[in-house]
């Protein structure tokens, strides 16, 4: 059976949406970037403990557990999930008329072997000023979002440019994951 390591709604609908069976294991990892560690490797281990933490409590000895981490970068810091309104205009005005980088990493976990896939997306967004910013932040849709926003909602008035992977943004890489599953035979062609 397929598990998949996570609370977000995100990751779970984007799954759906091609179609796979799957269970949810729900693990709580902590997410703190260590010194040194670059951001490529940050967002890795996380993804990569999620997934071991998932298997960690499943019984099943065939269970394959999926597990995921998208983080925000610009000039080399990572911007997680804001922590406030505060924070979420904070991390806005930082990505205001730059591009910044969307790192997103699925592993793929059994007890047999670990494997991975990265995707790398830029996006381009606009001067916001700050009547913008307020008002996205009144939606409420930065909270519980790395970079404080969501492409799939009222942030893709905010996305310029993307050249990359939408889904990947969105915290789940549908190409690279259906890839993984496909190479170890938990979904067909
Ligand atoms: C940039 C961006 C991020 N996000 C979300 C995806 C992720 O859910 C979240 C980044 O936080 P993550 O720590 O990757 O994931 P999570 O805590 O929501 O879920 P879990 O660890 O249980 O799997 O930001 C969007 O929904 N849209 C976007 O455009």
């Amino acid at each position: 059976m397929l598990y998949l390591a996570s609370q977000s709604p995100r990751r779970r609908q984007l799954l759906e949406q091609i179609g796979v069976n799957f269970r949810i294991v729900d693990v709580d990892v902590p997410e703190q970037r260590l010194l040194g560690e670059s951001p490529r490797d940050y967002v890795s281990r996380v993804a990569r403990e999620k997934a071991r933490a998932g298997l960690a409590v499943l019984e099943e000895s065939g269970a394959a557990v999926l597990g995921a981490d998208t983080e925000v970068v610009l000039d080399d810091e990572v911007f997680g999930k804001p922590d406030d309104a505060e924070d979420a205009a904070c991390m806005l005005r930082r990505l205001s008329g730059r591009v910044h980088e969307v790192i997103s990493t699925v592993w793929l976990v059994t007890r047999s072997g670990e494997w991975s896939d990265t995707s790398l997306s830029r996006v381009t967004m606009p001067t916001l000023d700050n009547a913008t910013i307020t008002a996205y932040i009144a939606t409420r849709e930065p909270f519980g979002k790395a970079g404080a926003y969501g492409i799939q909602g009222h942030g893709a008035k905010l996305i310029e440019h993307l050249d990359g992977s939408h889904s990947g943004v969105m915290g789940m890489p549908i190409y690279e994951t259906a890839r993984l599953l496909r190479a170890h035979s938990l979904i067909g062609a």
